[in-house]
């Protein structure tokens, strides 16, 4: 029956829905790259008798020396890695203005929200091709943080996938790193829980396709290497080459996507809790080759931050002591130390609050007392 004249459209008919078209990934590249060789560790083991201490063993090199590695068989469905990556693809789409209507509040070093591509590269003038949308954890503090449109109407898969990705990967990835520094199980689990407050985000990530000139330009001014601000990031498979890693020996290699896996890092405040031991590795997305110049390279990833509350401080792991890596600082309970909100914040406001990025090749940032090398040839 047609509606009749006098008929008022309901709430729902006058919103927009957006269409969330099905996203696939494109063909890999045909060019023959120096790739890195990382392990994979299979997450089908976890639960076996022994399986984590097997499993831990096998990470142990790549979690201290490397920085890098793959997990396969994390139980996550591809079909719903691809619905992220297909809403994520929809956000990039939106007009302008209603990726704005939530950006990312950069002057207090928060990061949930949208980044815009807007800022110049030094004195290029080329701007920046990334853009990103960083949605925070869907727990109850996080209730009043403002919803982009596309996020909204999707927000029960989002929040489904969110919450699976850390139970499924970055929780097992705890206790595993748990086990090789001889800590209680639940120890990193504890000091990185998804129900208390933390900047972990989930990321939709695109570089825009842009011209093999510009690509030269950015990357002439800086090739962008970096280290990972929180504790572990993960990489769900795309591919569109173009991830480099420095290897412990000092060279440049390039990270090969592996179907159904998620490539994995260590990061910063990793670092910090285990003076030095975790390994933060020097990273950087160069020019893709010239068979993926014209495909937009979309990512999901996955940023574990420290909790809010939980000390920067060295954890009590007898694997430190044993390599004389505690002072008696560390072991001092009545030391003052920041907190891993303070910290982040303020890493996340020292490179991103500006309107130009700068070159900072050799630079370090240090914030009471913790410090790091800034950006890597
Ligand atoms: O896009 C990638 O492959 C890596 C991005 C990255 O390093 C980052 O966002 O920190
Ligand atoms: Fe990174």
């Amino acid at each position: 029956m047609a509606p009749s004249a006098t008929e008022t459209p309901s709430t729902e008919e006058t919103q927009r829905r957006i269409l969330v078209k099905p996203w696939s990934r494109p063909a890999p590249t045909s060019e023959k790259l120096d790739w890195a060789p990382l392990i994979k560790i299979d997450l089908s083991r976890f639960d076996e008798p022994g399986g984590k201490e097997e499993l831990a063993k096998d990470l142990f090199h790549a979690v201290t020396k490397v920085g890098f590695w793959v997990v396969v068989n994390s139980g996550i469905d591809d079909e719903r890695v691809l619905k992220q990556f297909s809403i994520g693809n929809t956000f990039f789409k939106e007009p302008l203005e209603e990726k704005r209507s939530a950006p990312c509040n950069f002057a207090n070093g928060e990061y949930f929200g949208y980044r815009e591509n807007s800022r110049w590269i030094g004195d290029t003038g080329v701007k920046e091709n990334i853009e990103m949308l960083n949605i925070p954890k869907t727990i109850p503090a996080y209730n009043d943080e403002p919803k982009h449109e596309v996020v909204r109407q999707n927000y029960a898969e989002i929040a489904g996938f969110h919450r699976e990705v850390w139970e499924k990967v970055i929780r097992k990835l705890f206790v595993l790193i748990a086990i090789i520094l001889e800590l209680p199980e639940d120890y990193l689990v504890n000091a990185h829980a998804y129900d208390e407050k933390s900047d972990d985000h989930l990321r939709y990530m695109i570089y825009n396709v842009r011209t093999k000139k510009e690509w030269d330009l950015a990357q002439g001014y800086s090739k962008g290497g970096h280290t990972d601000f929180g504790s572990l990031t993960l990489l769900f498979s795309q591919h569109v080459a173009g991830l480099q890693i420095r290897t412990p020996e000092g060279d440049w290699k390039y990270v090969k996507p592996v179907d159904g896996g998620i490539t994995c890092n260590a990061a910063d405040t990793l670092t910090f809790l285990t003076k030095g031991f975790v390994k933060s590795t020097v990273h950087r997305v160069v020019t893709p080759p010239a068979d993926q110049l014209n495909v937009p390279r979309l990512g999901l990833l996955y940023f574990s931050r420290p909790g809010d509350n939980t000390p920067m401080k060295a954890v009590p792991s007898p694997v430190l002591e044993r390599l004389g890596l505690l002072t008696d600082e560390d072991k001092n309970p009545n030391q003052p130390v920041v907190t891993g909100l303070e910290y982040v914040r303020a890493r996340v406001k020292d490179v991103h609050h500006k309107t130009v990025l700068d070159k900072r090749e050799g630079t370090s940032f240090e914030f009471k007392g913790l410090k790091v090398a800034n950006y890597y040839d």
